[in-house]
């Protein structure tokens, strides 16, 4: 695409840094809070939540674009105090949306990230105006955006000056009415490789329902997003806007801990940050671990058995090459403060192991087996 001069440049890939957090790094980053800024307290117990979620960053909507003039438009600059102030709290960054001149100008100097909606993605003249200030701006995709125009779109930002562009899928329009709209999760893959950007996904809009989030949340990270932006209430029936998208806080929490194990298959950082104090969380690691090792020892006793059917029986066992092994293994297992003694301990069995399968490979029938293998091999 030509005219993604910018935000195509093939040579670079992003990572937005915001105070400590990094958008585009390993880590996933978690976006939480309501969908619109109610109260000083609703924000409280928030920004709590998204705390002890792991969360890194509050969102909460003081101008609201609504779909109709009549539903609640936000609480303007009040709103935005219960945010910052809620969020400072925490120890938290915040982000609220941007509608247009007037309302950017009331934020831009109290929270630390800017966020231009689906419905406002080809406001030009918002996005020439967002690429004029120093701030992280996260875009939306708009309703019926192609993933090109949603990437000139960014192009538009950091054509003004502003490259501090984080992408955000929030779903499509599309013919199904079973959701409120289609969470395109291929746009994640797509917009990565089309340009350098951060990718982060917004389950909650795409979805509608509070039902689906998780699995969709889990799926996102999962196809490579960076981070997750989850409409989240302290009581979502009683929220003034999106309640039946909104997760509890506890749901969050739930959610936040999945996240984790999640984010670890794909070889990415998810730090719940309860999580990691209990015994339950220690586990998880483990399990991780285990699951690793004995997927590899799995491919190890594959090749083993390759190189068994090049062997001779009667040459099947080589000590040489076992000693090598240990001698490359050895000084490993000492810079990385593990046992030596473990370490030999396991391969010996390892070797043991291996060596009796290819033989037991190559005979047919357990009884040779036994004749030739003390051990057994069974
Ligand atoms: C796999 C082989 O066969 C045996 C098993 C080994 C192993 O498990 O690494 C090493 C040497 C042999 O005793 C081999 O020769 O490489």
């Amino acid at each position: 695409m030509k005219d993604l001069k910018l935000a195509g440049d093939k040579s670079k890939k992003s990572v937005i840094k915001v105070g400590d957090v990094c958008l585009g790094g390993k880590e996933i980053v978690l976006i939480g809070g309501p969908c619109a800024v109610e109260s000083s307290i609703q924000m409280q117990k928030a920004a709590a939540a998204v705390r002890r979620s792991g969360g890194k960053i509050l969102r909460g909507g003081v101008f609201k674009p609504r779909t109709s003039p009549y539903s609640f438009q936000g609480l303007g600059l009040e709103g935005v105090n219960y945010l910052v102030q809620a969020a400072r709290e925490e120890g938290l960054l915040c982000v609220t949306e941007v509608i247009d001149l007037r309302s950017l100008e009331m934020v831009v100097d109290k929270v630390d990230l800017l966020q231009i909606g689906a419905r406002n993605m080809q406001n030009f003249e918002l996005l020439k105006l967002a690429g004029k200030v120093n701030k992280p701006i996260i875009l939306k995709r708009g309703l019926s955006a192609t993933i090109e125009e949603w990437l000139l779109a960014a192009e538009y930002i950091m054509a003004a000056g502003n490259s501090q562009v984080i992408l955000c899928e929030r779903g499509i329009r599309t013919f199904e009415p079973s959701t409120r709209n289609t969470l395109d999760l291929s746009a994640v893959g797509v917009a990565k490789e089309l340009s350098h950007l951060p990718v982060i996904v917004d389950p909650s809009h795409a979805a509608g329902r509070r039902d689906l989030i998780a699995s969709l949340s889990k799926a996102a990270v999962a196809s490579g997003a960076d981070g997750l932006l989850i409409e989240m209430h302290p009581n979502p029936e009683e929220a003034m806007s999106d309640g039946p998208q909104s997760l509890t806080p506890e749901q969050f929490m739930t959610l936040a801990q999945d996240l984790e194990l999640v984010a670890q298959s794909v070889g990415r950082n998810f730090v719940s940050r309860e999580m990691r104090e209990n015994l339950e969380a220690l586990r998880f690691e483990i399990d991780l671990i285990d699951y690793t090792i004995v997927e590899r020892l799995s491919k190890r006793m594959q090749i083993v058995s390759k190189i068994g059917e090049q062997k001779r029986l009667d040459k099947v066992k080589d000590v040489g090459r076992e000693r090598d092994i240990l001698q490359r293994l050895v000084p490993l297992a000492e810079e990385l403060q593990l046992s030596p003694e473990f370490v030999k301990r396991i391969y010996s069995y390892v070797f043991e192991f291996s060596v009796q399968s290819q033989i037991k490979s190559k005979l047919t029938g357990d009884d040779q087996l036994e004749s030739l293998c003390p051990m057994g091999g069974k």
